[in-house]
């Protein structure tokens, strides 16, 4: 069988056990809790073989929260879904290795997973009613979540579901027991899914997108409560977002998704304060909210971004890169590391000057190697 993806080098977001976080908290002095290495997905579609996820490699100690972003169809769901094994269905395939407190999920049996999702590892998707089953009643839900794992008596987990919509902030709890998901607003379903989500005090919670398909009123609060419940139970949390401001000021690290790979990794204040590659800086200079003066110009990112399934022998970001030189056309950046544990995959990192030489080329020539247009305009204005 063809292997799907090439073996890549340290994992990003790896950090030696003697380093301490920018907050400085100790950071992977234990084992860590999750260690995804080389891990790719692949769909077989009428079209043929879609690979959607490739080389994707990341260390997340307990306790600690890494953001994943990118733009729209960059891989941040099927990353992970393939974390969480949902993927499974014929048709996809993965190659890599995820482990989980020491033990291999990609391989795990069905029944083996079904005892971690809910009790060590949760989820908390985009739409709640992707959770909530419309024709029962909320109390049915969290005590029928709660009994699936916890030996707990009828009266027993009805009392832990009243403390637990309690603790996510909803108002009249025992009423709310009572009621079907129909009968709330987005913002209490979404509330409700995460109630359900450390019901049974997971250890590790994907968030993937939690809030983008509520009002933008409710966003901050379901976000905030997210957070609060992560710190205050010391679980270790995934959160996904199309939006950098979002994950911001909400996680330790981050990991930028593009074209199906983490294409930069590190610790979130570092990467948003001194991006490597020029696609997190370009994301940067597109997210209204992150280190932004008001009534500074928004850019977008020129082009269309790469369908993970489009084969490049170089590096893929390189038709919408400014500073792309024709080596990033022919050559797949191989995936780097700096002393301080930065993970990223580009020739020209941000932080040398052959970067800059390589635009003040471009800017010559009015165009980089891949064909984009580069003008004196476009590179005061940042964009
Ligand atoms: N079931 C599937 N079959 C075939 N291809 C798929 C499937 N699911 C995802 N893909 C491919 O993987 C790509 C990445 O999808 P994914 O949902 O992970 O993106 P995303 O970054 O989460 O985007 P968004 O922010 O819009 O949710 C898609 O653009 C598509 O090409």
């Amino acid at each position: 069988m063809k292997r799907l993806s090439r073996r890549s080098t340290p994992a990003l977001g790896h950090r030696p056990p003697e380093q301490t976080a920018p907050d400085g908290r100790p950071s992977g002095t234990s084992a860590p809790l999750l260690v995804v290495d080389d891990l790719a997905t692949e769909f077989a579609t009428p079209g043929g073989p879609v690979l959607a996820l490739r080389n994707a490699g990341l260390v997340l100690p307990q306790g600690r929260t890494l953001g994943v972003v990118g733009e729209s169809g960059s891989g941040k769901s099927v990353l992970v879904r393939s974390i969480m094994r949902l993927l499974r269905s014929r048709g996809v395939r993965h190659e890599g290795s995820v482990r989980f407190d020491g033990e291999e999920l990609l391989t795990a049996s069905n029944a083996r997973m079904r005892k971690i999702w809910g009790d060590r590892i949760a989820m908390v998707f985009q739409d709640p009613m992707t959770t909530l089953h419309p024709n029962h009643r909320i109390g049915f839900q969290i005590t029928e979540a709660l009994r699936e794992h916890l030996p707990l008596s009828p009266d027993e987990a009805q009392d832990r579901a009243l403390r637990l919509l309690e603790s996510v902030a909803i108002p009249e709890p025992a009423r709310r027991l009572r009621q079907y998901p129909h009968e709330m607003s987005g913002g209490m379903r979404q509330r409700i899914v995460i109630a359900i989500a450390i019901a049974c005090a997971p250890d590790l919670l994907l968030a993937d997108e939690p809030t983008t398909a509520l009002d933008v009123t409710v966003q901050a609060q379901v976000l905030d409560l997210l957070s609060l419940h992560q710190s205050r139970r010391g679980m270790a949390m995934i959160l996904v977002s199309h939006d950098l401001a979002v994950v911001s000021s909400r996680t330790d690290e981050l990991a930028v998704m593009y074209s199906g790979q983490i294409v930069e990794s590190g610790p979130t204040a570092a990467v948003l304060d001194a991006p490597l590659m020029p696609y997190t800086a370009a994301l940067l200079r597109s997210t209204p909210t992150v280190d932004k003066a008001p009534g500074t110009r928004l850019h977008t990112i020129p082009g269309e971004p790469l369908p993970p399934e489009r084969r490049v022998t170089g590096c893929r970001f390189a038709s919408r890169c400014r500073y792309a030189v024709e080596r990033c056309l022919t050559t797949e950046p191989p995936l780097a590391a700096t002393p301080g544990g930065r993970g990223y995959r580009c020739h020209l990192p941000l932080d040398g000057t052959a970067a800059q030489e390589a635009l003040a080329a471009n800017l010559a020539r009015g165009r980089t190697a891949a064909g984009l247009a580069v003008t004196e305009t476009d590179v005061v204005r940042g964009a």
